[in-house]
């Protein structure tokens, strides 16, 4: 397996040395090994204004900084002001509620100390990085509570049904879609009080064990506050592997996978987090709540997939049984080209219909590929990879593969298998000659091995735009075959117009990585300067992207949930009855409405 490439320690310009950088702990200074590469590692804590540890940090390459200048981007440095001198709102909550809240999770469990009120503010979309990174946390916590079990939750949703203090559920705190801003109702409760004392983010760092291991199921039962590493370093004990790998895997945990429906850079091969889930326990204000039993039933509609991506409105995940597999004896990844991504599409189409997915499928468009991003920013690589494999004595093969591909145009591909020996030679056998037989080249291991290499560096790379002042932010979409390529066309075409509207130029660039016999995801990746009102443009350009993709079949997420980002769209995505249906449930588990206010879902008077 080649080395994990390109991660230099210097601070970016303009931001040394980073002020409140990091935790004293941070001794990370790359971004942690995926399953299989090695034993994995758990990376340090991730600095406040940013992604991974401190040390983990680079500058931009100059490579990327002179493309983006000659596409019209230009940069500036904008580093993030000093953690003393971000603006906190003052602590809400009475004390006689956070002596009961210490007193269930012990003194050193509760924490209303700035830090942890900032490091626990919002999630980790750019919108989220620049409020922060400007001094905004007004959506902080007015206390961070880490409970140890499932009794504790049970005790802390009780005391804040109680005193009416919202919480919200924290686990990786990674939510790209505000599911971590939640929205507090304001004026009085009916007997005239206010109605609302304050909000706890709830941390769930401390629910971290592998709580059983059935071998002859083939399932785990693990806790939800995990993050990828640690549960694959706990199941690896045992010989078995999740196969979740979501480029936020380092950071986001199984109780968060759960909560949001996510997806990850090998579902071709195991599936998405909620097609893992057997079983679930959650932690309600009404009591505890445990849907999934036994591998399939008929006893009435599936009640699990209402726990499945409830985003904390409806309770407390706590612990996660799910399917795992044997830790794969081999893997192997390759790249491809693909003459244009129309006949990459028919590809995928075909492989996912004649039921003949490889373990990780991933197809880029042309610009993505032509802006020499394929194996980088797409493929969750970062362009510093790209940029220093085009040198590196490390990786010659597949940079001049990757040359080769952006010289020639047409569609970069990754295809990548996981199990044993055998599966995955007769896999990789199948799979190749439909490649072949559509018309597709090969470009060789080494650009497959470059991408497992880079696949958890796209994060850190936008931190280093954000420091020259480039905005860079992501959004997805899922749709039918027959409907793909006019989603695709029609949501590029939004999203390029309303960022240009004020004259700036937008870069937008796509792939798709998680395919099904009836369709695919599309993942657009978008960039632009910073300008005056980041936050402005972004969100009239989500607003245009969402609505588009709503007009053109595709679902308001794929993957990384509703949050309150996509809530307004909730509505046409579900439907009025749908709404109904969701507020139906949460009334039943949240009776006073503490969990998660405005995530997921719509308000009555929306
Ligand atoms: C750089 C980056 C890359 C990403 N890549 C992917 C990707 O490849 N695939 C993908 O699917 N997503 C991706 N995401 C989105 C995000 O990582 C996922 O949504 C992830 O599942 C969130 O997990 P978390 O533990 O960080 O949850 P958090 O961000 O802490 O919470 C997310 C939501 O779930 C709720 N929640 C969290 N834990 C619990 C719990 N135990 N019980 C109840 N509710 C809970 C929260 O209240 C919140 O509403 C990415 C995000 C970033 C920043």
């Amino acid at each position: 397996m080649t080395a994990m490439t390109t991660e230099a320690t210097t601070p970016p310009p303009g931001a040394s040395p980073r002020p409140g950088a990091g935790s004293p702990g941070d001794q990370s200074v790359r971004p942690a090994p995926g399953p299989g590469d090695t034993t994995p590692t758990a990376p340090a804590d991730p600095v406040w204004w940013g992604w991974g540890a401190a040390a983990a940090h680079h500058p931009l390459p100059g490579a990327v900084r002179d493309l983006l200048g000659q596409l019209g981007i230009p940069s500036r440095p904008s580093a993030p002001v000093a953690l003393a001198d971000i603006t906190l709102p003052p602590v809400r909550l009475p004390g006689e509620v956070l002596d009961e809240l210490r007193a269930v999770v012990g003194a050193g469990h509760v924490r209303d100390d700035r830090e942890a009120r900032i490091r626990h503010c919002r999630g980790r979309s750019t919108v989220d990085l620049l409020r922060l990174r400007s001094g905004d946390a007004s959506d902080a916590p007015d206390a961070v509570v880490a409970p140890l079990d499932h009794d504790q939750v049970l005790a802390v949703l009780r005391i804040c049904s109680r005193h009416r203090v919202i919480v919200v559920p924290f686990g990786g705190g990674t939510s790209v879609v505000g599911g971590l801003t939640p929205r507090l109702p304001s004026g009085q409760a009916p007997d005239g009080a206010p109605r609302w004392h304050g909000a706890v983010a709830l941390d769930l760092h401390r629910l971290d064990g592998l709580l059983r291991v059935d071998q002859l199921s083939g399932t785990a039962v693990l806790g939800a506050g995990l993050r990828g590493p640690a549960a694959e370093a706990l199941l690896a004990e045992h010989g078995l592997t999740l196969g979740h790998v979501p480029q936020s895997w380092e950071y986001a945990t199984i109780g968060g996978f759960a909560a949001t429906r996510s997806s990850g850079q090998a579902s071709a091969g195991y599936g998405r987090f909620d097609q893992l889930v057997t079983g679930l326990r959650l932690a309600t204000p009404v009591g505890t709540w445990q849907p999934g039993r036994g591998p399939a039933s008929a006893a009435g509609p599936d009640l699990r997939q209402l726990a499945l991506g409830s985003e904390g409105a409806f309770g407390v995940i706590t612990e996660v049984t799910a399917r795992v597999r044997p830790a794969p004896a081999r893997r192997r990844y390759e790249g491809w080209r693909v003459t244009d991504l129309a006949t990459g599409l028919d590809l995928l189409r075909e492989l996912a219909q004649r039921d003949l997915l490889p373990t990780v499928l991933r197809l880029s468009d042309e610009l993505e590929t032509a802006a020499g991003l394929a194996n980088a920013v797409s493929a969750g690589t970062d362009v510093t990879a790209g940029a220093d494999a085009a040198n590196a004595a490390d990786g010659p093969a597949g940079a001049d593969a990757a040359a080769d591909v952006t010289a020639s145009g047409g569609c970069y591909l990754v295809t990548g298998y996981e199990g044993s020996e055998d599966e995955v030679t007769g896999r990789a056998a199948e799979v190749r000659a439909v490649l072949r037989d559509a018309g597709a080249s090969p470009l060789g291991e080494d650009v497959g091995r470059d991408w497992v290499a880079g696949r958890f560096h796209a994060p850190y790379l936008r931190d280093a735009l954000l420091d020259e002042g480039i905005f860079a932010e992501t959004l997805e979409t899922a749709g039918y075959w027959s409907t793909i390529p006019t989603l695709y066309a029609a949501v590029r075409a939004a999203v390029t117009g309303a960022i240009e509207s004020d004259g700036s130029p937008a870069v937008v660039l796509c792939h798709v990585s998680h395919v099904y016999p009836a369709g695919a995801s599309l993942y657009f990746t978008v960039v632009c300067a910073e300008g005056p009102d980041p936050i402005s443009r972004w969100d009239r350009a989500k607003r245009a992207a969402g609505d588009t993709i709503m007009a053109n079949g595709g679902t308001i997420t794929h993957h990384h949930a509703v949050g309150t980002d996509h809530r307004p769209w909730m509505p046409a995505e579900v439907g009025e009855v749908g709404v109904a249906v969701l507020r139906a449930v949460k009334a039943v588990l949240d009776p006073a409405g503490i969990l998660n206010p405005g995530v997921l879902v719509p308000p009555p008077s929306e």
